[in-house]
């Protein structure tokens, strides 16, 4: 269909005139041509099968959308037993279901706090029951009054040797929990978070598995409080969650139900602290940060997809002798605002898959008790999480505008996708505060840096992601020797201004703190340019982790071109927004910034043809985009116009209320203009 300016031969026109191969785009995204094919399958599995529909999801009450939620979980659980599928695959399948509910919580944080907290034996009791969903689990910590600072937790677990039991209370308000997902309804368990309290001393918080309802009929056990803390952010989106409210009133629990790993409390009720670092009760937060992160790809790619296609469609003003309209597509303004998105989606996608490598590397090392890639792998997760949520929140905000008025239907999906993700700045540590952990780190190397610049080359070299930092005494002096906009091209000349520009944050929040009466109060004082440091710092990882991904081999005609160019916009569209970093460091010239811009222009031109290939590699399905703005056929117009009448409103044409209120209102008027 055609008529009235919509043209799905459009989207056709435009995959012809890609530069390159797709099909090894698709390979380069997901990781390797097998995790191409299983996602592909699973994703097909997912959108034929009518129980996952969910384009009138947006339309459920609360009731309906969380029975909709138990639902659909337990078919994917049926299908995923049913088809005998590998982990890999039931993981995708769960994917693109596409609702978030409480198997997100069990199996992304129940399990693996008892992988990484349980001793050898707790985990071969309790991982069986929650493998085979036996035992539906959640993770407790967060409390009413207490979230970022996990040292504040006011839940206690006293230990009783006479019961070799520990008793769980809630003494406030304040530490009733609340946020936990998948607590509020559906949990039968969870990971509790509390301050472990035995011969009168508080050991401050460690982890418990706690039964909260009865496994015969779901009711809350003696003792424990529960429900759902109420409706969240938007229609649909987040509300299939349960996040609910916990509170103990002394629920006791064996001794062996504390997660004893790290620490233990013996029968006799003395504590005992292992030799492994009591930062590791964090590691599912790691763990989870990691995820995050590659997850924020997805939700980015969604977006960017759903506006590049639209985009290709939407049409508005011809030239000025009347001649056909123009693709918004063609605006450079609607380019430079969408393509550094687009490659935004492409550098989260290679820093995740490297995230993902180190968390693997540190956990290998963590069982061999090398403790030292510790710290490393907090930070990079901290920062790279806080940097990747923020930023696709806002490109997600960013691609609904760029949809203009139909962007902001919940049938283009866009709503509905930024409600689910906007919390991913809060949940798994507020961004703020996760930049300030990154901040700490700095800050401590660039005051080590500054007071052994002297004998850096000979004394202790920082590693990993601030290596670079120890390449000081050229990074604070350098020029950059960019002459022409193309050199901008050149990755090394990339690379080190954003390293200078980096390392001479920190060094000027370090020198200014130590201006200060106090490191403490330096630090408060100078919190605002140590985020902004931390954020350059995060920025420069993702930009190296794009570069070196291109020094792989990467196959298929004319894909590493374009994720070449896709780098570079990557890389420039952060100089050019952070273009006062750039100078007031002094990194880089006037005269160098307005050569960035230059060549972006350059490369937003060389982009184009190929816009619409690049978002179809991302491989998604109609059903996992769920946009009639972003569909495969471009078909739009049809499908906008199809979805209006599916609303409730439109089941009957006359509306409810038109006896009550409107026939009223519109008589007197009628009378009174009468009179
Ligand atoms: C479809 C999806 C599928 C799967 C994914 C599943 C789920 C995800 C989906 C949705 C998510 C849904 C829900 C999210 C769940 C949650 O939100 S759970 C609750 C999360 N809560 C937080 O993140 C709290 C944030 N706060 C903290 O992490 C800490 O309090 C803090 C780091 C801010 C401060 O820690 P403190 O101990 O108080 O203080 P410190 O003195 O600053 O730190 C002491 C030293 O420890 C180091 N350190 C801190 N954290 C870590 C860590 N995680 N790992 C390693 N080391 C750590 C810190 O650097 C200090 O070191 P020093 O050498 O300086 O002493
Ligand atoms: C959708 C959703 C799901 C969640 N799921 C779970 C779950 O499953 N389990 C669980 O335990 N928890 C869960 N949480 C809780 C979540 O982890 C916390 O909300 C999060 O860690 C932030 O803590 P907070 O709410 O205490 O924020 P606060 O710390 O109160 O933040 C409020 C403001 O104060 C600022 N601030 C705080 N500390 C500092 C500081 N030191 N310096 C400067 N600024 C600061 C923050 O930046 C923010 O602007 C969930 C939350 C949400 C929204």
């Amino acid at each position: 269909m055609a008529d009235g300016g919509g043209e799905p031969d459009q989207l056709a026109g435009e995959r012809a005139t890609a530069q390159f191969d797709v099909d090894g785009m698709k390979v380069a995204w997901a990781g390797s041509r097998h995790a191409v094919e299983v996602a592909d399958r699973m994703a097909r599995l997912v959108a034929s099968d009518p129980v996952f529909r969910k384009d009138t999801r947006t339309m459920l009450s609360r009731k309906e959308l969380f029975k909709d939620t138990l639902k659909k979980a337990a078919h994917a659980w049926k299908r995923i037993v049913e088809l005998r599928l590998t982990e890999e695959e039931a993981n995708l399948l769960r994917l693109y279901v596409d609702q978030p509910g409480y198997v997100d919580l069990h199996w992304g944080m129940f399990v693996p706090a008892i992988k990484g907290q349980g001793t050898e034996e707790q985990q071969k009791k309790w991982l069986p029951m929650a493998y085979k969903f036996q035992i539906i689990g959640c993770y407790a910590q967060t409390e009413l009054g207490h979230g970022s600072n996990v040292q504040g937790l006011e839940t206690t677990a006293t230990f009783d040797p006479s019961a070799d039991e520990f008793v769980m209370h809630s003494p406030t308000l304040t530490s009733s929990k609340w946020w936990p997902g998948g607590l509020g309804k559906a949990s039968t368990h969870a990971v509790v978070y509390a301050r472990l309290i035995t011969e009168g001393k508080d050991y401050g918080i460690h982890g418990f598995i706690v039964q909260l309802r009865s496994l015969d009929d779901h009711s809350p056990l003696p003792g424990v409080t529960l429900g759902d803390i109420g409706g969240k952010f938007g229609s649909g989106a987040y509300n299939s969650m349960d996040n609910g409210v916990l509170r103990f009133d002394h629920v006791r629990i064996p001794r062996d139900q504390m997660l004893m790993r790290l620490s233990q409390v013996t029968r006799e009720g003395k504590y005992v602290h292992s030799d492994v670092p009591k930062q590791l009760l964090y590691g599912t937060m790691v763990y989870v940060r990691q995820t995050i992160v590659a997850d924020a790809s997805k939700a980015l790619s969604r977006a960017v997809c759903i506006a590049v296609r639209y985009s290709a469609i939407r049409k508005q003003f011809g030239s000025q002798d009347g001649g056909p309209e123009t693709q918004v597509l063609n605006y450079k303004t609607q380019q430079s605002r969408l393509f550094p998105l687009l490659a935004s989606a492409y550098a989260y996608r290679f820093v995740g898959q490297w995230l993902k490598w180190l968390y693997t590397d540190v956990t290998q090392k963590l069982e061999a008790k090398d403790y030292s890639t510790l710290p490393e792998a907090h930070a990079c997760t901290a920062g790279l999480k806080s940097v990747t949520t923020s930023a696709t929140a806002d490109a997600i905000e960013e691609c609904r505008k760029l949809c203009g008025g139909h962007g902001y239907l919940n049938s283009s999906g866009l709503p509905e996708l930024f409600a689910v993700y906007v919390p991913a700045c809060t949940y798994e540590g507020d961004n703020v505060v996760l930049l300030l952990q990154v901040s700490v780190v700095l800050h401590l190397v660039a005051r080590f840096l500054m007071k052994t610049v002297a004998q850096v080359a000979t004394g202790k070299q920082p590693v990993g992601t601030i290596a670079y930092m120890g390449n000081i005494q050229h990074l604070m002096q350098c020029k950059s020797a960019v002459n022409t906009a193309e050199d901008w091209l050149n990755p090394a000349a990339i690379k080190e201004v954003f390293e200078a520009r980096a390392l001479r944050m920190a060094v000027n929040c370090a020198q200014n703190i130590s201006k200060a009466p106090s490191q403490e109060e330096g630090f408060s004082e100078l919190s605002p340019d140590l985020l902004e440091a931390a954020v350059a710092h995060v920025q420069l990882i993702i930009v190296t982790k794009f570069i070196e991904k291109l020094q792989e081999d990467i196959p298929g005609p004319g894909v590493k071109e374009q994720l070449q160019k896709l780098c570079s916009i990557y890389a420039l569209h952060l100089l050019h927004k952070h273009l006062g970093d750039f100078l007031s460091t002094g990194c880089i010239t006037a005269r160098q910034g307005a050569l960035a811009n230059e060549l972006l222009g350059k490369l937003y031109a060389q982009v184009r043809p190929n816009a619409v290939a690049l978002v179809d590699a991302f491989d998604y399905t109609d059903h996992y985009l769920g946009s009639v703005l972003g569909r495969y056929d471009g078909d739009v117009y049809p499908a906008l116009y199809e979805e209006a009448w599916k609303d409730p409103l439109n089941e009957t044409v006359v509306p409810d209320g038109y006896q009550e209120h409107l026939r009223p209102l519109l008589k007197q008027q009628l009378k009174l203009s009468r009179l």
